[in-house]
């Protein structure tokens, strides 16, 4: 079995919305999910983390089958749109489930929260309670919980939209830094091209339930380029 993600034959209705996923995304790589609103990129990301039942059709998560395992058991880390949080405990403890649902924490892993903290830049936030956050701030601590969880697969549900232009720049960075540090293979549901420009290496396009497109980055940004006029170049 390879490696990475892969769907085969996957098979779901919900509602009067159909989706067939007959994908691999490789290992090691990140791969942007686009596609229209209403497309199924949600649906192909809630199928990966288990969120989501095939009713036919295996999926295959980093070599092992997972189709009916339930989402703890995945090899996975998940950030979505919102709701990432325990509204009851504060953020130093929403953290460091990253770490142990037990929240059995060595002097170490208490470190490692702090430091996670940091990196999303939210040092000396610990003690606040999520509801007093601003929806950027919730995030990025959904996120700091993602990078100690360190799973082999992430998986973002466009979690930096409420973010300003600065902020969506510093999470780029970071999830970059992840990749590099970590070789991780990173899915990511983005609307945004300029993201896409900046850390994809693959684009998965949705449409109608389906893979419509599976390309490099190059092939996918050269489709939005300026069109060249048919006469330039000529005498
Ligand atoms: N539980 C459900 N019951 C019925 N229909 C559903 C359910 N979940 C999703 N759908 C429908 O499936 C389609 C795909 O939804 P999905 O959330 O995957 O799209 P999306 O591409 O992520 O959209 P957006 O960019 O707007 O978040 C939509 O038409 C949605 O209404």
């Amino acid at each position: 079995m390879r490696d990475g993600i892969v769907l085969d034959k996957v098979a779901l209705n919900l509602g009067t919305a159909d989706f067939d996923f007959d994908c691999h995304i490789e290992a090691g790589v990140i791969t942007a999910i686009a596609g229209s609103s209403g497309a199924g990129k949600s649906t192909l990301l809630n199928l990966i983390a288990g969120f989501e039942r095939p009713q036919s059709g295996r999926i295959f998560i980093a070599g092992t089958e997972q189709t009916a395992s339930h989402p703890s058991e995945r090899p996975v880390s998940v950030v979505f749109q919102d709701h990432n949080l325990f509204a009851h405990l504060d953020i130093f403890t929403n953290v460091a489930l990253g770490i142990s649902p037990s929240m059995r924490l060595s002097s170490q892993d208490r470190d490692r929260v702090e430091n996670a903290l940091s990196r999303v830049s939210l040092a000396g936030f610990g003690k606040r309670m999520p509801g007093s956050l601003s929806g950027g701030e919730k995030q990025r601590a959904a996120f700091a919980r993602a990078l100690l969880r360190n799973k082999p697969v992430l998986l973002l549900d466009e979690p930096f939209a409420s973010l300003d232009a600065d902020l969506r720049l510093q999470m780029s960075a970071l999830i970059l830094d992840l990749h590099t540090e970590t070789a991780n293979t990173v899915v990511m549901i983005t609307h945004d091209r300029e993201e896409i420009a900046r850390i994809a290496d693959r684009i998965l396009h949705v449409e109608k339930g389906q893979i419509a497109t599976d390309e490099a980055k190059a092939d996918y940004l050269s489709r939005f380029a300026a069109p060249v006029s048919p006469l330039s170049g000529t005498v």
